[in-house]
């Protein structure tokens, strides 16, 4: 057994069930993410690992266990408390996900149009300082999101995913899409977020660099079950099949041997 128990985690998941009609994409897991961490999140490409991060912050509906957020169960909660617990976190899509029709600048106001009552002039500062948080330059605030590139785009839905200062931001697949060079930018940016502002990071990822780079811990999904969980050098270490090959494969063994 993948030992998942954790003191005082930030997130809580145990005996985690999701599915879609007669299939269970996710067959029971739990897993303990830990305040101040980057936990990154393997597996096989259709392994679940989208699903169970969407499941997380209440968009898909679980079919079993309990998922704890900040201490409290999500499933108990009223729509009022929900809501308080959603300002608390911050989530970065895979594609973006920014509004098309709305300005950079926009884009990152939005969180607090929707979840507070701040004067426009103070929002609009604040939507500033996220950007330029984000290494976004003060001209691409009026710039639309097709205006932007993949690099910038990712750094606009991050900027908006901290409007509300949350205390864990959710990634999936940060850097996809990204060149190498903008991807290891990406992942500077998430590491000085997590020391500058204490935060902590579950983010989806492939990229072996990142895992390198960023994160504290990583759980591997695999099979709809958490094959494992630990720092790099204890899932280096796994017997476990998809593992083995993922971290001792030919691809791995060129970005593993030069850390
Ligand atoms: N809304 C849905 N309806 C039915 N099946 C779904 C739905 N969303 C996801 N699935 C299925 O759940 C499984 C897991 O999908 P998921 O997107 O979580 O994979 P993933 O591990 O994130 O993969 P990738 O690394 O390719 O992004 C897949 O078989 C997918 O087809």
């Amino acid at each position: 057994m993948v030992d998942t128990t954790t003191p005082d985690p930030i997130i809580s998941i145990r005996d985690l069930v999701v599915g879609f009609g007669d299939r269970n994409v996710i067959e029971g897991f739990s897993l303990d993410v830990r305040k101040g961490e980057v936990l990154g999140i393997i597996g096989p490409s259709g392994s679940g690992k989208s699903v169970t991060l969407r499941a997380l912050i209440g968009l898909l509906p679980k079919r079993a266990g309990t998922i704890e957020v900040f201490g409290q169960d999500y499933a108990g909660m009223s729509v009022r408390d929900r809501v308080a617990v959603e300002r608390r976190w911050g989530v970065l899509f895979q594609q973006g996900a920014l509004f098309s029709s709305l300005t950079v600048l926009e884009n990152v106001e939005f969180p607090m149009r929707e979840h507070f009552d701040i004067p426009r002039k103070l929002r609009r500062e604040i939507a500033r300082f996220k950007i330029d948080l984000v290494g976004l330059s003060p001209e691409s605030e009026n710039l639309y999101p097709a205006e932007l590139s993949g690099g910038m785009i990712k750094r606009a839905a991050l900027a908006r995913a901290l409007a509300l200062d949350p205390d864990i931001i959710f990634l999936d697949e940060p850097t996809a899409g990204l060149d190498p060079i903008g991807a290891a930018r990406f992942d500077e940016l998430v590491l000085s977020l997590k020391t500058a502002l204490g935060l902590t990071v579950y983010m989806v990822t492939h990229d072996l660099d990142s895992l390198v780079t960023v994160c504290d811990r990583i759980a591997a999904i695999g099979q709809g079950k958490l094959l494992e969980v630990g720092t790099l050098a204890e899932l280096q270490a796994s017997d476990d099949p998809w593992l083995v090959d993922y971290f001792h494969g030919p691809r791995a063994k060129h970005h593993l041997e030069h850390h």
